[in-house]
């Protein structure tokens, strides 16, 4: 607490008054810890029965657990690398909530990475409909592919642009926006002591800035009746709504909705930014009165505005005859059945299956312009961690299947090579029957795939 900036410690007693105390005091607590079952993997019932954890339900998200730090360490848990859930604060589970996406929708994350969101939005639409997931940071954006390929995420496109760049090229194309905005973080403070050390009454205003100027910008992204979610993990009302009462004045067919589960948080204080009173509807997640950080939560619905006039699809790379061939008979050769119907590109030599209708990407950063099958080399295809990811066991016609606590598991999550009697080939390695990566039997042996990047640590 002591290390707290004296400035902050100010500004929170001036705003909280009698609940000062019990605010501070939040401050030698530890923090939560949460996971957020993947429902895109396995049903929720099945996952708590299943996870070798304590857990004890948050009540603002049905898929969400608190668990308990310590004898639990699920992130380094073989479920963790099979996707099986998602580490995040039960306070961040909030505004994915609130944004309630649908199978089907179009959806746009502006700012993903690392992308507890992005995979939070992926499992309510059931790979249904498009999530654009876009982060500006390049070397965030390497997180946010990570996760959501690991999460088994196949309707994603994931871009990396600046706000500016994509409302024109998405005019009216959502029907919902999540802004979980760039901000001075002072809900994280006791999670995260390097923005505590960031942070000056200076870079509150700065960030406020930003955060209108990516609400401008997507304002015009959201077809009319379409949802927007403002959120951010920071107490502070020069953002929050200060931010969405400088918005409102310039945008009246934005307004503030109930924030679904509200009952659960503290309503919004309008009166801190003298703001309009019909911001009491956004929610503010405080720590002394939740069991999760600080964040804040806004529900705005456009009632009006430009109907997206459905641009033309864009045209992406087209994909020779040769790259055709070589996944066609991986396909044939390894798969079931014929699972991946495209429309497909080509990026180099890099095969992707594309959403549908898409508008174009020419000129964008596109990090995945849809779910990466993998490498069509001249003579043979490559299939991507992303691809074994997303297959299930039934699904793939060789696979070799561990338990926890298998030795050869851990051999095989280290990147070594192990014996096997099974058929030549390209084969599916699974946990419990959850698909954790590639390996490739030869000469028997089970060639290793599993990424470099991801490989455990020998013991
Ligand atoms: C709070 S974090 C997002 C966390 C993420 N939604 C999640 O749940 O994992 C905010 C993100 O905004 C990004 N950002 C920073 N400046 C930005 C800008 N000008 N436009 C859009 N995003 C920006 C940051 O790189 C950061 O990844």
């Amino acid at each position: 607490m002591d290390r707290l900036p004296e400035a902050y410690r100010n500004q929170m007693e001036d705003l909280l008054g009698e609940e000062y105390p019990a605010f501070i005091r939040t401050y030698e607590e530890e923090p939560l810890r949460g996971l957020r079952v993947n429902t895109l993997k396995l049903p929720l019932e099945e996952g708590r029965r299943r996870f070798p954890f304590r857990l004890e339900p948050i009540p603002w998200c049905p898929t969400g657990f608190i668990y308990e730090h310590g004898p639990d360490r699920p992130g380094k848990h073989v479920y963790h690398a099979a996707g099986l859930y998602y580490i995040q604060d039960p306070s961040a589970m909030a505004p994915a909530e609130a944004l309630d996406p649908q199978p089907g929708e179009t959806v746009l994350d502006l700012c993903a990475a690392p992308g507890g969101k992005s995979t939070q939005i992926a499992a309510k639409m059931k790979g249904r409909g498009v999530l654009v997931a876009n982060e500006i940071s390049r070397d965030r954006r390497k997180a946010l592919v990570e996760n959501l390929e690991r999460c088994g995420v196949q309707n994603a496109v994931i871009l990396g642009e600046d706000p500016r760049h994509l409302s024109t090229r998405f005019a009216g194309w959502f029907d919902r926006i999540l802004i979980d905005a760039p901000c001075s973080g002072e809900g994280m403070f006791r999670k995260d002591p390097e923005t505590r050390d960031r942070w000056s009454p200076r870079s509150t205003e700065a960030a406020a800035d930003l955060q209108l100027s990516i609400l401008e910008e997507a304002a015009p992204m959201l077809r009319p009746g379409g949802r927007l979610v403002y959120s951010t993990c920071t107490f502070n009302p020069r953002e929050n709504e200060g931010v969405l009462h400088r918005f409102l004045e310039r945008h009246p067919h934005f307004v503030p909705r109930e924030v679904p589960g509200s009952g659960h948080f503290t309503p919004a204080r309008p009166e801190w930014a003298e703001a309009d009173p019909s911001l009491k509807k956004a929610a503010r997640l405080w720590p002394h009165h939740l069991r999760g950080e600080g964040h804040f939560v806004a529900v705005l619905e456009k009632t009006e505005g430009e109907e997206g006039a459905r641009q033309k699809p864009g045209k992406l790379p087209p994909v020779h005859g040769d790259a055709q061939r070589v996944f066609r008979s991986f396909v044939d050769d390894t798969l079931t059945g014929d699972f991946f119907h495209g429309p497909f590109t080509l990026f180099g030599d890099h095969l992707y299956q594309v959403p549908e209708n898409l508008p174009s990407l020419k000129g964008l950063v596109v990090e995945r312009p849809g779910l990466y099958l993998g490498q069509a080399k001249r003579k043979h295809f490559a299939p991507s961690h992303a691809l074994a990811l997303a297959l299930t066991p039934d699904q793939v016609r060789r696979r070799i299947d561990f338990t926890p606590g298998e030795e050869n598991l851990y051999r095989y999550l280290r990147g070594e090579a192990l014996p096997t009697d099974g058929e030549k080939g390209w084969t599916l390695v699974t946990v419990d029957g959850f698909s954790l990566g590639w390996g490739k039997v030869s000469g028997g042996l089970l060639k290793n795939h599993y990424p470099k990047r991801l490989r455990w640590e020998p013991k």
